[in-house]
């Protein structure tokens, strides 16, 4: 298995442009998702990886290796990058069953009957199919066919294993189970793992990283409960997890204990690292329902989300969700209280003003 880099990785087709500024590395034997809504280019990344596409600007290295490169121009085509892709579609064949199925990459490469028969066996005892070794594709389950389709990837023993939304066909408990087949296999092997999806709980309880991805960019690359307790601009803090984002204004200088800003009205000390904070990220966790709360709020929706009620309320100035015990009834009217959000600066927001500089100045000194 292997490390996998970008530097400056850009793609065009024609006038308009997918993929800009891509600098990441994946770790040899990590597990890395790729999330974002459609259309914003990953799967154009996973097919710069596997070969199917070139970079028109920067560089992709695999296991210290120069895979594709548009300043020298160099380019391994996919069958020499020792790459393994997994698709939704699984693209068995038919007439071939199990066993030899997720033999034929190994007999295509012409290694001995006896070493392949050892290896396909391994392969189909790590995804969990050695009783299926027998059988035909078409008398197997979607998920048990998503499993073959790994363990065929997984027997040539690739450099990184690439997965472009492997679950999309599954109804909702096979996904759970296949998810859980998924970590097992990446705990067993080790592999490198590169995986698309648009399914952030998918992306969120498989990967030891998740890039979140928008128009071509990647806008933060970090672990799941860093997306969730820290992200790093308003568009991930809406696409990753639950809640709302809003805007604030700090109110002071930086503290060690936090940022002081104004939201909904309130004066707080928020979580965050930025002198300018411009939105705060307010997960259910963050907000508690008390009749002392100072935030005045309408139910606008109330579900039932196993053991508790999750609440759609309205401040008068935006709609937040918190978590309750008790079921509520649309239109009562609750009091908020406001615990320790995230706040942060988004990208987006422009240059600080000088009135601003001034408001937050003096940084720590007064903390
Ligand atoms: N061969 C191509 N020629 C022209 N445009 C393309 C080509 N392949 C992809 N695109 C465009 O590039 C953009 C990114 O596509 P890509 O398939 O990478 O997105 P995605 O994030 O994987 O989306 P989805 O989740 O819907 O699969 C889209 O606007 C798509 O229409």
């Amino acid at each position: 298995m292997a490390e996998l880099s970008f530097s400056d990785v850009g793609k065009s087709f024609g006038s308009a442009t997918v993929l800009r500024d891509i600098d990441a590395t994946v770790a040899e034997g990590e597990f890395v998702a790729l999330l974002g809504p459609s259309g914003c280019g990953k799967t154009t990344l996973l097919r710069l990886i596997a070969g199917f596409e070139t970079p028109d600007r920067g560089e992709i290295r695999l296991g210290g290796q120069t895979v594709a490169s548009a300043v020298s121009g160099r380019f391994v085509p996919p069958e020499n990058r020792n790459v393994g892709i997994v698709f939704q579609s699984y693209a068995l064949w038919p007439h071939m069953d199990v066993a030899r199925n997720v033999a034929y990459p190994l007999e295509v490469r012409g290694v001995p009957r006896r070493e392949r028969a050892q290896r396909v066996e391994e392969a189909l005892a790590l995804t969990g199919l050695s009783d299926f070794a027998g059988r035909a594709p078409a008398a197997l389950s979607g998920g048990q066919r998503q499993r073959v389709a790994l363990a065929r990837c997984l027997v040539a023993e690739p450099r990184a294993v690439l997965l472009d939304e492997p679950l999309a066909n599954l109804d909702l408990a096979l996904r759970a189970s296949m998810q859980d087949a998924f970590a097992a296999f990446h705990r067993r092997t080790g592999a490198t793992m590169v995986y698309v999806t648009h399914d952030q709980t998918e992306a969120l309880a498989l990967a030891d990283r998740v890039a979140v991805m928008e128009a071509g960019r990647i806008r933060q690359f970090a672990a799941p409960e860093t997306l969730y307790d820290e992200p790093a601009s308003a568009f991930v803090a809406g696409f990753v997890g639950d809640g709302a984002v809003l805007t604030c204004r700090p109110t002071g200088p930086l503290r060690a204990d936090g940022v002081p800003i104004e939201v909904l009205g309130q004066q707080i000390v928020a979580r965050g690292r930025d002198p300018h904070p411009t939105h705060v990220c307010l997960r259910p966790d963050d907000l508690r329902l008390t009749d002392g709360g100072a935030i005045r709020a309408r139910v606008r929706a109330c579900t039932y989300v196993g053991g508790r009620f999750r609440l759609t309320l309205d401040t008068g100035e935006a709609d937040v969700v918190a978590f309750s015990r008790a079921r509520a009834r649309i239109g009562d009217t609750t009091g908020v209280a406001l615990k320790r959000p995230w706040c942060f600066r988004d990208p987006n927001a422009g240059a600080v003003s000088p009135a601003m500089e001034a408001l937050t100045q003096g940084a720590l000194t007064h903390a």
